[in-house]
């Protein structure tokens, strides 16, 4: 792919003979992320001790690291903040909201949202046992189903089965026209497209960055919190880490001043040092850059399977405007087939009930690999590669 400075595999270990249409799962590994995690847990960790919180700046990594993200996700320095899990984050995020419209009974999300969201917002309205309600209408009537009885909305900007995206900066236009606080999960929008969360005005907005951002398995999540309310939002799981100062060892909470309060408990360096490591292959990235490339790769990709596997049904917007930096299709033993691919070295993966699902990752990914997928796939197809009984144990957990 001849996109200016893409792709940019030589800063990825990717194992021979693989081509990797995961990394909207699990990103591949930047080559500098094993020796910065040697080095934090020898040089630091081993040879500073406790001195390293200071000495290594390990205290104030979890917002420069959020900074980092901020520049990918069009927000201003000071608004993001890295730590804890994605689910953590969102409930952080959900319950913030509530309180910012106490009189309003509605949590709106859709039915299309990636169940932890769901069940994060389910665990925290029956902790808080007031007559709230989780309401899911499918995603295309989420806009016109927000009322002045929502209090919040929580929407996965990109579909984790199917890659299609909501309209941003619409809907964050009809929640807040109607009062309510809107809150965007970009676990599959970070680092795959260009965002503008200063500019759409979302009050929060919170991802991981295992995906696309290459942090590695369980990498921090980050929470974006609009920087005109952060200071009075009520951020609930209010942990040490989280207050205005930590050391004073107050025996009430007093949150910090800055996105900081929605920090909870002591941070995951080493995971904190690998992501700070991997985001540096963005230095010198521009994501409309990587958002042009996602496209070709994508449409070169739709267009083989369409043509060579006639047996597989696009499950993705067809229009590239609308879809995230992934390409599912549908086919009835989808399982079967993910897996005959997986054995011969392309790795996607498959989402129940019929969903075979490719990820593109332009960092890392360029159309001789599109084209040799496409190959592979059309090989398990054709021939019905999938049918071999080795294939039909559904026991992988992804
Ligand atoms: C939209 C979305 N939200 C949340 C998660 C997961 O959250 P966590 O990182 O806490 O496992 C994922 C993927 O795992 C996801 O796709
Ligand atoms: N977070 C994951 C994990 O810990 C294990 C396996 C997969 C994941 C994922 O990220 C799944 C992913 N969010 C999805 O869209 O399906």
């Amino acid at each position: 792919m001849s996109v200016s400075n893409l792709p940019l595999k030589h800063l990825f270990e990717i194992p021979e003979d693989t081509i990797y249409l995961d990394g909207n799962s699990l990103g591949c590994l930047p080559k500098g992320v094993v020796g910065r995690a040697t080095d934090t847990i020898g040089r630091e960790w081993g040879g500073q001790l406790i001195r390293a919180w200071n000495s290594a700046g390990w205290m104030s990594l979890p917002q420069r690291v959020g900074d980092r993200i901020a520049r990918l996700i069009g927000a201003a320095e000071g608004s993001v903040i890295t730590g804890d899990t994605l689910s953590i984050k969102v409930y952080q995020a959900v319950a913030s909201a509530l309180k910012m419209r106490p009189g309003r009974k509605v949590v709106l999300s859709d039915s299309g949202n990636f169940p932890t969201d769901l069940y994060m917002v389910r665990g925290l309205l029956q902790t808080i046992d007031a007559g709230y309600e989780l309401r899911t209408p499918e995603p295309e009537q989420v806009a016109d189903t927000i009322d002045e009885t929502v209090a919040a909305v929580l929407l996965t900007h990109v579909d984790y089965r199917t890659g299609r995206m909501h309209d941003m900066a619409e809907i964050t236009r009809r929640a807040q026209a109607a009062g309510a606080v809107m809150i965007w999960d970009l676990a599959h929008s970070a680092g795959a497209l260009p965002l503008d969360l200063a500019g759409c005005g979302t009050e929060f907005a919170v991802g991981c960055t295992y995906k696309y951002l290459n942090g590695g398995p369980g990498a921090p999540a980050f929470i974006y919190v609009r920087p005109d309310i952060v200071a009075d939002i009520e951020p609930a799981l209010a942990g040490w880490m989280g207050h205005d100062a930590p050391f004073a060892m107050e025996l009430h909470y007093r949150p910090a001043m800055s996105t900081e309060r929605l920090r909870v408990g002591t941070p995951a360096i080493v995971q904190l040092s690998m992501l700070d490591e991997a985001l540096n292959v963005w230095d010198g990235v521009e994501l409309a850059d990587v958002r042009k490339a996602s496209i070709e790769l994508s449409e070169l990709f739709i267009a083989e399977i369409e043509r060579r596997c006639p047996q597989l049904t696009l499950a993705s917007p067809r229009d590239a405007a609308k879809r995230g930096s992934q390409v599912s299709f549908a086919f009835d033993n989808g399982y079967e087939a993910m897996q005959a691919l997986i054995d011969r070295g392309v790795i996607g993966d498959f989402r129940a009930p019929n969903i075979m699902r490719f990820g593109f990752t332009p960092l890392y990914l360029d159309a001789q690999d599109v084209l040799a997928a496409a190959g592979i796939l059309e090989e398990v197809i054709s021939k019905e590669l999938w049918r071999d009984p080795k294939y039909s144990a559904r026991s992988r957990v992804t």
